[in-house]
């Protein structure tokens, strides 16, 4: 990576973090000097981020083919006798890693190519508001962009420390790039990573374990899809709930055992090749000396920021997983997009634009497939908002029967009124592809009624569950009020 140190060391725009970062820079500011700031990802220190190296797009393209591997038994649910031979994983690496890897490169050797920008390669600190030190540079710049991401958190027991054991250990920004594929996996945790890397590696061959100190899995969601996932997995992979992990320890046959104790205090152990990692992520904001520049973390370790992106420090802003405890790519994305407007507005004088975050979906790559916008059943039970909801069966709908489905639904909670959608999850194939429209309503602030008469919905697909659940859902407010 470039570092040169003939450029300017005053810059109008200095932004620390090549992931969404990056669509900042473009032809819109050539007039700005920009510096880019960048201590890569993984054991390769790509560059580009998580998304492209390390998260969503290497994740998705090993998650695809996985699926394939459950194609017997799906086409078994109707009356078709299928086979996997085998799943190339070696192969499959090499695919992805080659396209991912050279769009890091072209990206890079692209962006060094602009003569308005330099591009240094180390971890940026602030020495005060203005100032940002990478390795011997001190940049001084009139705006700053925090788009420094976050990191998978180590799990902390004995043992995980240890030199030897941790060759042993592996994240999201290593697993995927593992010389061999394991025998024996150990996930620890139980969230959205846990159950793709689960799906992923038990497809490919492994024998998966998930171990999480609480149940079901996928907690943070609405608990009915959470158990649908919980019981679907539990079929696939072993299970061990509501276990903590007390150590790591080495096994006479050159793996690893992993310890753990229940709520009882009853201890168990876990042979395994190898263990991953998936207890969370730690936003960045922690390794940057924010304090340097005015700035306070808050008690979760985020960068505070105002409706317009901007930190306690009017010309610091910052955006994606290093400000906001969602972590997804598409909300980074989002905001990147908004702090570029805001960077422009300012500089032109306009007022700044808020965002608007209150509908922000998330769609889960596991098997089966999950999707949700809004609140869950709980959130809204917790708050003590009224609400109707519905649940609309695959099997409910001719292309469920086409698929023999037995096993998915579309839940949607809605106000008493039956005018808005509070919530929609889904469950099931194409989940994440099905609940677009749900988000479109909530975003556009569509009513209900409208979405599910307003438009003509495909026959026989399945989006008709999505159209008769948002029939079935203003059926219930229509009881629910003439009851009244
Ligand atoms: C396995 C996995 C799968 C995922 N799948 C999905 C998915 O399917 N859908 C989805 O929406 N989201 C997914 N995510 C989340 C998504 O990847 C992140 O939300 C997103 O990439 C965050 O973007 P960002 O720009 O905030 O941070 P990043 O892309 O991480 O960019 C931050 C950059 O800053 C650099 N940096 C950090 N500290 C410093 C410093 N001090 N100095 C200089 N540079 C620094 C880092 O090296 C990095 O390049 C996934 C994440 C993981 C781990
Ligand atoms: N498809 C997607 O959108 C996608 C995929 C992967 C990751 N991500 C993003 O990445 C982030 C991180 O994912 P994740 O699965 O690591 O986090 P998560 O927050 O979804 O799950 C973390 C899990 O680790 C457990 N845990 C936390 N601390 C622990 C400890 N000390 N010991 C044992 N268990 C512990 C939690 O109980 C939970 O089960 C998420 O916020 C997610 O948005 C998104």
């Amino acid at each position: 990576m470039q570092d040169n140190t003939a450029a300017a060391d005053h810059v109008d725009l200095c932004i620390i973090g090549s992931g969404s970062g990056l669509s900042l820079i473009d032809d819109d500011i050539n007039d700005w000097q920009i510096a880019l700031i960048d201590n890569g990802i993984g054991p390769n220190d790509a560059f580009g981020g998580t998304c492209l190296n390390a998260g969503c797009i290497p994740s998705k393209m090993f998650s695809f083919p996985a699926t394939y591997a459950l194609a017997p038994t799906h086409a078994a649910r109707v009356d078709v006798d299928l086979g996997v031979q085998g799943i190339d994983f070696k192969a499959i690496q090499a695919r992805t890693f080659g396209r991912t890897d050279a769009i890091s490169a072209s990206g890079l050797a692209g962006l060094i190519r602009r003569e308005n920008l330099q591009v240094l390669f180390g971890s940026a600190t602030f020495v005060d508001d203005h100032t940002v030190r990478v390795g011997h540079r001190q940049i001084t710049a009139d705006r700053i962009v925090i788009a420094a991401g976050s990191r998978p958190r180590q799990v902390r027991a004995p043992g995980f420390d240890d030199p030897y054991l941790q060759a042993f250990v592996y994240t999201s920004e290593s697993i995927m790039r593992v010389e061999e594929l394991p025998q024996r996996l150990i996930i620890l945790g139980g969230g959205i990573e846990a159950v793709e890397f689960a799906h992923i590696f038990a497809a490919m061959g492994s024998q998966v374990s998930i171990i999480s100190r609480s149940e079901p899995l996928l907690r943070a969601l609405d608990s009915s899809v959470a158990i649908r996932v919980t019981e679907e997995l539990a079929q696939r992979l072993v299970l061990r709930l509501n276990q903590s992990v007390i150590g790591l320890d080495s096994d006479d046959a050159g793996g690893v055992v992993v310890s753990t104790q229940d709520a009882h205090g009853i201890e168990y152990t876990y042979q395994a090749d190898a263990v991953l990692t998936c207890v969370g992520r730690i936003p960045n904001g922690d390794q940057l000396r924010v304090d340097k520049a005015g700035i306070s973390l808050d008690e979760k370790g985020f960068i505070p920021v105002d409706q317009y992106l901007r930190t306690s420090v009017p010309h610091i802003w910052a955006l994606g997983d290093v400000c906001s405890p969602q972590m997804l790519k598409h909300l980074a994305n989002a905001q990147a997009r908004l702090v570029k407007r805001n960077l422009l507005a300012e500089r032109a004088g306009r007022p700044l634009e808020a965002r608007d975050e209150r509908f922000v979906p998330q769609g889960i790559f596991t098997e089966p497939q999950v999707a949700s916008v809004g609140a869950t059943e709980e959130q809204l039970q917790e708050s003590g908002v009224d609400y109707v909801v519905h649940v609309q069966e695959y099997a409910s709908v001719a292309y469920g029967w086409a698929m023999n489905d037995i096993d998915h639904f579309v839940k949607l909670l809605a106000d008493p009124t039956g005018e808005h959608l509070l919530g929609a999850h889904i469950v099931g194939p194409d989940a994440t592809i099905l609940i677009q429209p749900l988000v479109q309503a909530m975003n556009l602030n569509q009513t209900i009624s409208d979405v599910a008469k307003g438009q003509y919905w495909i026959h026989p697909a399945l989006t008709e569950v999505v159209e008769n659940a948002l029939l079935g859902v203003l059926r219930v407010a229509a009881e629910q009020s003439a009851a009244l």
